[in-house]
Protein backbone atom coordinates (compact mmCIF):
# COMPACT_ATOMS: atom_id res chain seq x y z
CA UNK A 1 0.00 0.00 0.00
CA UNK A 2 1.66 3.51 -0.58
CA UNK A 3 1.87 5.77 2.08
CA UNK A 4 1.67 9.07 2.87
CA UNK A 5 2.31 11.68 5.99
CA UNK A 6 -0.47 14.20 5.45
CA UNK A 7 -4.09 14.54 4.55
CA UNK A 8 -5.77 16.64 3.43
CA UNK A 9 -10.24 16.75 3.45
CA UNK A 10 -11.01 19.32 0.74
CA UNK A 11 -14.48 20.80 1.31
CA UNK A 12 -16.47 22.57 -0.33
CA UNK A 13 -14.62 24.71 -3.53
CA UNK A 14 -11.87 22.31 -3.27
CA UNK A 15 -11.87 19.13 -5.35
CA UNK A 16 -8.15 18.84 -5.75
CA UNK A 17 -5.16 20.04 -4.70
CA UNK A 18 -2.80 22.05 -7.20
CA UNK A 19 1.01 21.67 -7.87
CA UNK A 20 1.32 17.88 -6.84
CA UNK A 21 4.00 15.85 -8.15
CA UNK A 22 4.23 12.16 -8.89
CA UNK A 23 0.62 11.73 -8.60
CA UNK A 24 -1.16 8.75 -8.32
CA UNK A 25 -4.99 7.69 -8.02
CA UNK A 26 -6.19 4.87 -5.80
CA UNK A 27 -9.53 3.55 -4.89
CA UNK A 28 -9.64 2.21 -1.42
CA UNK A 29 -12.35 0.29 0.73
CA UNK A 30 -12.44 0.08 4.03
CA UNK A 31 -14.90 -2.08 6.60
CA UNK A 32 -16.76 0.97 6.83
CA UNK A 33 -17.26 0.99 2.89
CA UNK A 34 -15.37 3.27 0.26
CA UNK A 35 -14.30 6.98 1.06
CA UNK A 36 -16.01 9.91 -0.77
CA UNK A 37 -13.82 9.54 -3.74
CA UNK A 38 -10.78 8.41 -4.89
CA UNK A 39 -7.74 9.12 -3.06
CA UNK A 40 -4.80 11.40 -4.92
CA UNK A 41 -1.86 11.08 -3.62
CA UNK A 42 1.49 13.00 -4.62
CA UNK A 43 4.44 14.75 -3.30
CA UNK A 44 4.22 18.62 -2.22
CA UNK A 45 6.82 20.28 -1.16
CA UNK A 46 8.66 16.67 -1.26
CA UNK A 47 6.22 15.64 1.48
CA UNK A 48 4.04 12.85 0.70
CA UNK A 49 0.47 14.17 0.50
CA UNK A 50 -3.17 12.15 0.50
CA UNK A 51 -5.72 14.27 -1.02
CA UNK A 52 -9.58 13.39 -0.49
CA UNK A 53 -12.53 15.44 -1.58
CA UNK A 54 -15.05 15.43 1.18
CA UNK A 55 -18.35 15.56 -1.04
CA UNK A 56 -17.11 13.66 -3.75
CA UNK A 57 -15.69 15.29 -6.76
CA UNK A 58 -19.05 17.08 -8.52
CA UNK A 59 -19.83 17.70 -4.56
CA UNK A 60 -22.35 14.65 -4.62
CA UNK A 61 -22.74 13.40 -0.40
CA UNK A 62 -24.43 16.06 1.42
CA UNK A 63 -22.70 16.93 4.66
CA UNK A 64 -25.20 14.05 5.94
CA UNK A 65 -23.92 11.34 4.13
CA UNK A 66 -20.44 12.25 3.56
CA UNK A 67 -18.73 8.98 4.81
CA UNK A 68 -16.90 10.03 7.32
CA UNK A 69 -15.63 6.65 8.91
CA UNK A 70 -14.61 5.52 5.54
CA UNK A 71 -12.60 8.53 4.56
CA UNK A 72 -10.91 8.89 8.18
CA UNK A 73 -9.97 4.57 8.03
CA UNK A 74 -8.67 5.13 4.29
CA UNK A 75 -6.40 7.99 5.47
CA UNK A 76 -5.03 6.19 8.03
CA UNK A 77 -4.39 3.09 5.96
CA UNK A 78 -2.31 4.83 4.21
CA UNK A 79 0.15 5.97 7.00
CA UNK A 80 -0.87 9.64 7.23
CA UNK A 81 -0.30 11.49 10.73
CA UNK A 82 -1.74 15.30 10.25
CA UNK A 83 -5.05 15.36 8.67
CA UNK A 84 -5.87 18.86 7.57
CA UNK A 85 -9.33 19.69 6.84
CA UNK A 86 -10.37 22.58 4.17
CA UNK A 87 -13.73 23.70 5.46
CA UNK A 88 -16.39 26.95 4.31
CA UNK A 89 -17.79 28.49 7.25
CA UNK A 90 -20.13 31.12 7.93
CA UNK A 91 -18.86 34.13 10.44
CA UNK A 92 -21.13 34.55 14.01
CA UNK A 93 -19.55 37.28 14.76
CA UNK A 94 -18.47 40.57 13.13
CA UNK A 95 -14.90 40.68 12.94
CA UNK A 96 -14.28 37.34 11.21
CA UNK A 97 -15.29 38.97 7.53
CA UNK A 98 -15.82 37.04 4.71
CA UNK A 99 -13.07 36.04 2.91
CA UNK A 100 -11.21 35.56 6.02
CA UNK A 101 -9.20 32.45 7.14
CA UNK A 102 -9.84 31.06 11.06
CA UNK A 103 -8.21 28.24 12.35
CA UNK A 104 -10.66 27.53 14.85
CA UNK A 105 -9.92 25.61 18.39
CA UNK A 106 -13.48 24.50 19.64
CA UNK A 107 -16.28 22.60 18.50
CA UNK A 108 -19.46 22.23 19.29
CA UNK A 109 -21.97 19.34 18.38
CA UNK A 110 -25.20 19.88 16.93
CA UNK A 111 -25.61 16.90 14.50
CA UNK A 112 -28.07 15.00 14.92
CA UNK A 113 -28.18 11.81 12.60
CA UNK A 114 -24.40 10.99 11.92
CA UNK A 115 -22.22 8.30 12.93
CA UNK A 116 -19.63 9.94 15.19
CA UNK A 117 -17.76 6.76 16.36
CA UNK A 118 -15.82 3.79 15.14
CA UNK A 119 -16.10 1.83 18.21
CA UNK A 120 -19.41 -0.43 18.32
CA UNK A 121 -20.26 -3.83 18.55
CA UNK A 122 -18.10 -5.39 20.89
CA UNK A 123 -16.00 -3.10 21.94
CA UNK A 124 -16.36 0.01 23.43
CA UNK A 125 -13.80 3.01 23.51
CA UNK A 126 -14.12 6.67 25.26
CA UNK A 127 -11.07 9.09 23.73
CA UNK A 128 -9.97 12.46 25.20
CA UNK A 129 -11.85 14.98 23.62
CA UNK A 130 -11.86 18.35 25.62
CA UNK A 131 -9.78 19.82 22.93
CA UNK A 132 -10.75 18.52 19.90
CA UNK A 133 -8.37 19.84 17.39
CA UNK A 134 -4.82 19.29 17.94
CA UNK A 135 -2.81 22.92 19.24
CA UNK A 136 0.19 21.72 17.16
CA UNK A 137 -0.93 21.31 13.61
CA UNK A 138 -3.39 24.06 14.27
CA UNK A 139 -0.18 25.88 15.70
CA UNK A 140 1.61 24.95 12.45
CA UNK A 141 -1.42 25.83 10.48
CA UNK A 142 -2.04 29.45 11.96
CA UNK A 143 1.90 30.33 11.55
CA UNK A 144 1.81 29.06 7.68
CA UNK A 145 -1.56 31.32 7.11
CA UNK A 146 0.09 33.93 8.89
CA UNK A 147 3.30 33.74 6.35
CA UNK A 148 0.82 34.34 3.79
CA UNK A 149 1.67 38.14 4.11
CA UNK A 150 -1.96 39.64 2.56
CA UNK A 151 -4.83 37.24 4.21
CA UNK A 152 -6.30 38.38 6.92
CA UNK A 153 -6.14 35.30 9.67
CA UNK A 154 -7.24 34.77 13.13
CA UNK A 155 -6.50 32.62 15.70
CA UNK A 156 -9.10 30.50 17.67
CA UNK A 157 -13.04 29.87 17.48
CA UNK A 158 -15.77 27.55 18.41
CA UNK A 159 -17.23 25.94 15.22
CA UNK A 160 -20.53 25.11 16.03
CA UNK A 161 -21.52 22.01 13.52
CA UNK A 162 -25.18 21.71 12.65
CA UNK A 163 -26.32 18.79 11.01
CA UNK A 164 -28.15 20.85 7.85
CA UNK A 165 -28.37 20.86 4.59
CA UNK A 166 -30.75 23.85 5.11
CA UNK A 167 -29.13 26.65 6.31
CA UNK A 168 -30.11 28.12 9.54
CA UNK A 169 -33.19 29.99 10.76
CA UNK A 170 -32.30 33.72 11.98
CA UNK A 171 -33.41 32.53 15.41
CA UNK A 172 -31.08 29.92 15.45
CA UNK A 173 -28.17 31.88 14.30
CA UNK A 174 -28.83 34.90 17.07
CA UNK A 175 -29.02 31.69 19.84
CA UNK A 176 -25.89 30.12 17.97
CA UNK A 177 -23.73 34.01 18.30
CA UNK A 178 -25.72 33.93 22.08
CA UNK A 179 -24.40 31.21 23.09
CA UNK A 180 -20.76 32.52 22.27
CA UNK A 181 -19.98 30.39 18.52
CA UNK A 182 -17.67 31.75 17.00
CA UNK A 183 -18.21 30.27 13.58
CA UNK A 184 -21.04 27.79 11.84
CA UNK A 185 -20.42 24.72 9.33
CA UNK A 186 -21.55 21.14 8.55
CA UNK A 187 -18.99 19.11 8.53
CA UNK A 188 -15.95 18.94 11.25
CA UNK A 189 -18.31 16.50 12.95
CA UNK A 190 -17.72 13.59 13.21
CA UNK A 191 -14.73 13.94 11.66
CA UNK A 192 -12.53 15.54 14.13
CA UNK A 193 -14.05 13.08 16.62
CA UNK A 194 -13.40 10.10 14.32
CA UNK A 195 -9.82 11.60 13.92
CA UNK A 196 -9.35 11.01 17.50
CA UNK A 197 -10.32 7.67 17.59
CA UNK A 198 -7.79 7.03 14.95
CA UNK A 199 -5.23 8.53 16.45
CA UNK A 200 -4.83 11.53 13.95
CA UNK A 201 -3.73 14.90 14.45
CA UNK A 202 -6.44 16.99 13.04
CA UNK A 203 -7.05 20.55 12.47
CA UNK A 204 -9.00 22.76 10.58
CA UNK A 205 -8.36 25.97 7.61
CA UNK A 206 -11.99 27.70 8.01
CA UNK A 207 -12.84 29.84 4.92
CA UNK A 208 -15.07 32.17 5.96
CA UNK A 209 -17.80 32.71 3.42
CA UNK A 210 -20.54 34.91 4.57
CA UNK A 211 -22.24 35.96 8.33
CA UNK A 212 -25.21 33.24 7.92
CA UNK A 213 -28.31 35.03 8.00
CA UNK A 214 -27.68 37.19 11.53
CA UNK A 215 -26.39 40.91 9.75
CA UNK A 216 -28.97 42.86 9.58
CA UNK A 217 -26.32 45.00 6.72
CA UNK A 218 -25.55 41.45 4.76
CA UNK A 219 -27.70 39.27 2.46
CA UNK A 220 -28.19 35.83 3.99
CA UNK A 221 -26.11 32.75 3.27
CA UNK A 222 -26.61 31.04 -0.09
CA UNK A 223 -24.77 28.56 -2.04
CA UNK A 224 -23.88 31.45 -4.68
CA UNK A 225 -22.59 33.77 -1.84
CA UNK A 226 -20.36 30.68 -0.66
CA UNK A 227 -19.27 30.01 -3.95
CA UNK A 228 -18.18 33.08 -4.61
CA UNK A 229 -15.79 33.86 -1.58
CA UNK A 230 -14.83 30.40 -1.14
CA UNK A 231 -12.92 31.30 -5.10
CA UNK A 232 -10.21 33.34 -3.53
CA UNK A 233 -9.94 31.36 -0.09
CA UNK A 234 -9.30 27.69 -1.78
CA UNK A 235 -6.06 29.34 -3.40
CA UNK A 236 -5.28 30.59 -0.36
CA UNK A 237 -5.95 27.41 1.99
CA UNK A 238 -3.60 25.46 -0.79
CA UNK A 239 -0.67 28.00 -0.51
CA UNK A 240 -1.02 27.19 3.26
CA UNK A 241 -0.52 23.55 2.83
CA UNK A 242 2.12 24.07 0.73
CA UNK A 243 4.43 26.21 3.39
CA UNK A 244 2.51 23.44 6.26
CA UNK A 245 3.67 20.69 4.75
CA UNK A 246 7.29 22.21 5.38
CA UNK A 247 7.07 22.13 8.33
CA UNK A 248 5.47 18.45 9.45
CA UNK A 249 8.47 16.86 10.60
CA UNK A 250 7.97 13.40 8.68
CA UNK A 251 9.18 11.53 12.16
CA UNK A 252 7.02 12.55 14.54
CA UNK A 253 10.16 12.81 17.87
CA UNK A 254 9.41 16.66 18.07
CA UNK A 255 5.49 16.02 18.62
CA UNK A 256 4.48 16.29 21.91
CA UNK A 257 0.36 16.16 21.50
CA UNK A 258 -0.96 13.21 22.67
CA UNK A 259 -3.37 12.76 19.18
CA UNK A 260 -1.20 9.61 18.71
CA UNK A 261 -2.14 7.96 21.96
CA UNK A 262 -6.09 8.88 22.05
CA UNK A 263 -6.75 5.26 22.66
CA UNK A 264 -3.75 4.08 25.13
CA UNK A 265 -6.43 4.14 28.40
CA UNK A 266 -9.64 4.65 26.12
CA UNK A 267 -10.46 0.89 25.68
CA UNK A 268 -13.06 0.41 28.43
CA UNK A 269 -14.17 -3.18 27.35
CA UNK A 270 -12.17 -6.42 28.77
CA UNK A 271 -9.56 -7.64 25.70
CA UNK A 272 -10.77 -11.19 26.59
CA UNK A 273 -14.45 -10.42 25.96
CA UNK A 274 -14.07 -8.63 22.49
CA UNK A 275 -14.27 -11.51 19.54
CA UNK A 276 -11.54 -12.54 17.65
CA UNK A 277 -13.44 -10.89 14.60
CA UNK A 278 -13.58 -7.72 16.29
CA UNK A 279 -10.48 -7.77 17.21
CA UNK A 280 -9.20 -8.14 13.14
CA UNK A 281 -11.77 -5.74 12.09
CA UNK A 282 -10.31 -3.35 14.02
CA UNK A 283 -6.63 -4.01 13.88
CA UNK A 284 -5.39 -0.80 12.26
CA UNK A 285 -6.62 1.19 15.30
CA UNK A 286 -6.32 -0.97 18.13
CA UNK A 287 -3.65 -3.98 17.37
CA UNK A 288 -1.23 -2.10 19.60
CA UNK A 289 -3.15 -1.70 22.56
CA UNK A 290 -4.29 -5.16 21.92
CA UNK A 291 -1.14 -7.74 21.37
C1 LIG B 1 -21.81 25.04 0.10
S1 LIG B 1 -22.24 25.81 1.61
C2 LIG B 1 -22.51 24.54 2.81
C3 LIG B 1 -21.48 23.47 2.85
O1 LIG B 1 -20.18 24.08 2.84
C4 LIG B 1 -19.46 23.58 3.95
O2 LIG B 1 -18.83 22.39 3.52
P1 LIG B 1 -17.32 22.00 3.86
O3 LIG B 1 -17.18 22.07 5.36
O4 LIG B 1 -17.13 20.63 3.34
O5 LIG B 1 -16.45 23.05 3.18
C5 LIG B 1 -20.54 23.33 4.98
O6 LIG B 1 -20.09 22.54 6.06
C6 LIG B 1 -21.61 22.71 4.15
O7 LIG B 1 -21.38 21.34 3.93
N1 LIG C 1 -23.70 29.88 7.11
C1 LIG C 1 -23.31 28.62 7.02
N2 LIG C 1 -23.93 27.66 7.75
C2 LIG C 1 -23.53 26.37 7.67
N3 LIG C 1 -22.52 25.96 6.88
C3 LIG C 1 -21.89 26.87 6.14
N4 LIG C 1 -20.86 26.76 5.30
C4 LIG C 1 -20.59 27.98 4.80
N5 LIG C 1 -21.43 28.90 5.34
C5 LIG C 1 -22.24 28.23 6.18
Amino acid sequence: MPEAIIGVIGGSGLYQMEGMSEVEEIAIETPFGAPSDTITLGKVEGVSMAFLPRHGRGHRFSPSEVPSCANIWALKSLGVQYVISVSAVGSLREDYEPRDLVIPDQLFDRTKSRVNSFFEGGIVAHCPFADPFCPELSAILLESARALGDVTVHKGGTYVCMEGPLFSTKAESNLNRKLGFDLIGMTALPEAKLAREAELCYAVIACVTDYDCWHEAHDAVSVEMVVSNLSANVANAQRILRLAAQKLAPTREDVSCRCESALASAIMTDPVRIPQEVKEKYSLLVSKYLA
